[in-house]
C-alpha cells in the first residue's frame, strides 16, 4: 500500500454531462492519487454533485472515460459494481437504521450482501467483531456502541454512517458535505476523522464550508459552470482573481438581495 501512495487512483477524462440539452458538466478533468483527501469546491451549480454522481456511477456522462485503479474503465459500468470496485458515496442525509443500535448498524453494513435480517442472524465471527471495534474506535462512538442510532447527535449519525463505509472496504469515498449542520466541534473532529481515514484511502469531499477546507485541505479542485476553474493549494486558490469572483459575485448577489429584502 504504503509504496503506492501518489498513483493516480481515479482520473476522469473530458467528461461532459447532458441533462436534456443543459450541460451540467463540460469537459472536466479531474485526478485522484492514492491517500489523497481532496476538496471540490464552487459556487452552487458548478456540477460538483453531478461529478460525485458521474463517479460512483448514479449519472452516465455523454462523453469523457472515468478511469478507476490501475486504468479500469468504470464510465460505463453500473452503481453496484462501481461500490464493488471500492467507490463507496456518502449522500447528504444518512442512511442508518435509527431503531437499531449503533452496533447492530456496523453489523448490517458489514454483512450487507446478505441483506438485513440475515445479517441481523448471522453470527459474527471474531475478527468481523474486531473489524467493528476498530471502526467504532475510529469515528469514536465506542461508548455508543448500544445507543438506538435514532438518538445519535447529527454529527454522531454523519460518523456512524462513514464508519459503515470503512466496513465495506472502499479504495475511494465520495462524500457529500459532511460537515453540513454540524456543529464546530463535530466539524473539528470530522476534519480529524478525514486526516486519519486518508491514511488508508483516498478522499472526494464535496464542501461550501470554506472555514473547514481551509483548515484541513492541502489541495483543492475549484468548478464553475460544470468547468474546472483552478486546482492547487488554498492559498493559490483564495490568490485567483477568477476565483474570488466567482465567489465574491456570489456574496454580492446575496447582499443585494439581503439588503431589499
Ligand atoms: N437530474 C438533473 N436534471 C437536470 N438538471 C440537473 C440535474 N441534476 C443537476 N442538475 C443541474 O445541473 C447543475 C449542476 O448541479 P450540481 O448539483 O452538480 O451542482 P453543485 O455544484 O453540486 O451545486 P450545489 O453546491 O448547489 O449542490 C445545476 O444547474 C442543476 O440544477
Amino acid at each position: 500500500m504504503k509504496e503506492q501512495t501518489g498513483s493516480v487512483i481515479l482520473r476522469c477524462d473530458e467528461v461532459t454531462v447532458d441533462f436534456d440539452g443543459f450541460k451540467a458538466v463540460q469537459g472536466m478533468n479531474f485526478s485522484l492519487t492514492r491517500g489523497e483527501l481532496r476538496f471540490l469546491i464552487g459556487p452552487n451549480g458548478a456540477g460538483k454533485t453531478t461529478m460525485l454522481d458521474v463517479i460512483c456511477g448514479k449519472v452516465k456522462p455523454a462523453e469523457g472515460k472515468v478511469l478507476f485503479g490501475g486504468g479500469v474503465d468504470i464510465t460505463r459500468k453500473k452503481e453496484h459494481q462501481i461500490a464493488e470496485l471500492g467507490i463507496g458515496r456518502k449522500f447528504q442525509t444518512p442512511s442508518i437504521f435509527p431503531s437499531l443500535t449503533v452496533f447492530e448498524n456496523f453489523e448490517i453494513a458489514m454483512k450487507q450482501n446478505r441483506g438485513v435480517f440475515a445479517a441481523m442472524r448471522a453470527k459474527l465471527r471474531r475478527e468481523e467483531r474486531e473489524r467493528i471495534a476498530a471502526q467504532l474506535a475510529l469515528v469514536g462512538l465506542e461508548e455508543k456502541a448500544a445507543w438506538r442510532a435514532g438518538g445519535l447527535s447529527h454529527g454522531e449519525k454523519q460518523w456512524l454512517e462513514i464508519g459503515m463505509m470503512l466496513l465495506q472496504e472502499p479504495e475511494i469515498l465520495l462524500l457529500d458535505e459532511p460537515v453540513a449542520g454540524m456543529t464546530d466541534g463535530e466539524t473539528e473532529k470530522t476534519g480529524e476523522l478525514l486526516q486519519q481515514i486518508r491514511k488508508t484511502q483516498s478522499i472526494v469531499v464535496v464542501e461550501h464550508d470554506m472555514e473547514f477546507v481551509r483548515s484541513f485541505a492541502s489541495k483543492v479542485t475549484v468548478m464553475h459552470e460544470g468547468k474546472l476553474l483552478k486546482e492547487g493549494s488554498m492559498e493559490d486558490v483564495q490568490r485567483d482573481n477568477r476565483v474570488t469572483e466567482v465567489y465574491l459575485g456570489k456574496r454580492r448577489d446575496a447582499d443585494a438581495s439581503r439588503s431589499t429584502a
